[in-house]
């Protein structure tokens, strides 16, 4: 089998990505407080569809994500589909993939494309951190089916006493690890002490991010990429993501306690993502249908990558397996790259990748190669800023990479970028984006 990766339709068509959006993104419990993920997917999908002035008709397959379940709409893809100007013949399901689930939903729609079974595609990803499926204690959800089965009234007081005042406590969902139960903020603050990233640099980094989102912003970059949403019942609005600290002040990262591990971490709210509510969405299109229908693609895909690591140590290193062999796919090395695009999970998570990036050992004991994937040059990294300052709805993260390094490439007249993820699992995702 050779290395390279053909990501073309069997006429040689690359596949190109004609249009990118996203809503703004917000804080848990601010702007898109009670508005859920479903809402959020439709209000994307309806404006991308509106201001790439594209039929719906012609979107043969619409593939998105969440990583937060909303029991009732567990197919999120179908009921986009449904709830917007869609055509209802559109096929529609869903994937979830943790933190790279929009990553996943875009290669399922470019390896549709890619086996010629459908011409044009969409795909995104959509989740809130402030509308919870909020469950109850496994004791109180077995009693509740033994109380169903009881038939008298004996069987039934003996089933109700067999639970506690705590059992009756309503369980929000964990940001954790199923099988290690640990959080993804406790397996951050494990990677800053095995990799011995400093809070210094943490808090160093996202300083940076902060300031260079905010940059971003205000020179109008961001403007054409991230839509107005109104927020039902349409009294208010949101145009600019909120967690973006405009006057980051690096002092102030230093007073902050920790917020995994109180005692000798060094993660905190201000080094971490915060919890976010977003969504994100692109069209996906052969080259050459593409063409005709007169769309200027904003990029195209070069090359994907999804790896995966054991869970239980350091498991947020996703970029640094997923990235050499997306690169060794598109026939690429490191340093050929003009932009490089990290998710930074956790400042501790990105450094800790940063500097496996530029080890040899790792390079030779963990992939097998005898050279390390390369050093990071500052000058292409997260132009814009990353996670910590936008922050990261969870499904809706790799949507937004993917756009927002084609636009990017697109403003400096063209090259490749690199789009990275880490995501719960040990899973990890890369992308590299070619624009002319
Ligand atoms: C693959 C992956 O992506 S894994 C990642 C998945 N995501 C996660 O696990 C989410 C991780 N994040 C979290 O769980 C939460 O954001 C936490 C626990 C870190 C922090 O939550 P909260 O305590 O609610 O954060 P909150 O926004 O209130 O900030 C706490 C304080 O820090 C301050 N702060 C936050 N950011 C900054 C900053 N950049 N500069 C200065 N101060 C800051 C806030 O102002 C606040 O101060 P206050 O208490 O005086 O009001």
């Amino acid at each position: 089998m050779s290395d390279r990766q053909q990501v073309t339709n069997a006429r040689g068509d690359r596949i190109a990505i004609v249009a990118g959006l996203r809503t703004p993104f917000a804080k848990q419990a601010t702007a898109f407080h009670g508005v859920n993920a479903l809402d959020m997917g439709k209000m994307v999908v309806n404006e991308l569809l509106s201001r790439s002035e594209i039929d719906p008709k012609l979107i043969e397959q619409l593939v998105f994500g969440k990583v937060v379940q909303m029991t009732a709409a567990p197919n999120i893809a179908r009921e986009i589909v449904l709830g917007t100007g869609m055509d209802v013949n559109t096929d529609a399901y869903s994937v979830t993939r943790a933190c790279a689930t929009s990553f996943q939903s875009t290669v399922n729609v470019a390896e549709s494309i890619m086996t010629g079974n459908i011409e044009i595609g969409l795909a995104g990803g959509s989740d809130s951190s402030s509308v919870l499926p909020i469950g109850v204690s496994r004791k109180l959800a077995h009693a509740l089916v033994d109380l169903n089965k009881a038939r008298t009234f004996k069987d039934k007081f003996a089933i109700a006493r067999r639970l506690g005042l705590k059992d009756l406590l309503p369980v929000p969902p964990a940001v954790a690890e199923y099988s290690t139960g640990l959080s993804m903020g406790q397996t951050a603050e494990q990677m800053a002490k095995t990799y011995h990233i400093s809070r210094a640099d943490q808090d160093a980094l996202a300083h940076r991010s902060h300031t260079l989102a905010t940059e971003a912003w205000n020179a109008g970059f961001l403007h054409d990429e991230v839509m107005t949403a109104h927020i039902p019942p349409y009294k208010q609005f949101i145009d600019r993501d909120n967690n973006i600290r405009e006057n980051s002040v690096l002092e102030s990262y230093a007073k902050l306690r920790p917020a995994f591990d109180r005692k000798h971490g060094t993660v905190t709210a201000a080094n971490s993502t915060p919890l976010t509510d977003g969504a994100s969405a692109i069209i996906l299109m052969s080259e050459s249908r593409a063409k005709a229908l007169g769309y200027q693609p904003i990029g195209y895909i070069k090359s994907y990558a999804f790896t995966a690591i054991d869970v239980w140590q350091d498991m947020l290193m996703g970029p640094s397996y997923a990235t050499p062999l997306a690169l060794k796919r598109a026939g690429m090395e490191l340093e050929d790259l003009t932009l490089i695009e990290m998710h930074e999970a956790f400042a501790a998570q990105t450094l800790a990748n940063m500097q496996m990036f530029g080890s040899k050992k790792f390079a030779e004991e963990k992939l097998g190669r005898n050279r390390a994937i390369g050093d990071i040059d500052m000058s292409k990294f997260n132009v814009l800023g990353g996670s910590l300052a936008y922050g990261h709805p969870f499904a809706a993260t790799g949507t937004r990479l993917i756009t927002q390094v084609c636009r990017e490439l697109k403003r400096r007249g063209g090259g490749t970028g690199l789009a990275t993820a880490c995501a719960a699992g040990g899973l990890g995702a890369a992308m590299i984006l070619e624009v002319e």
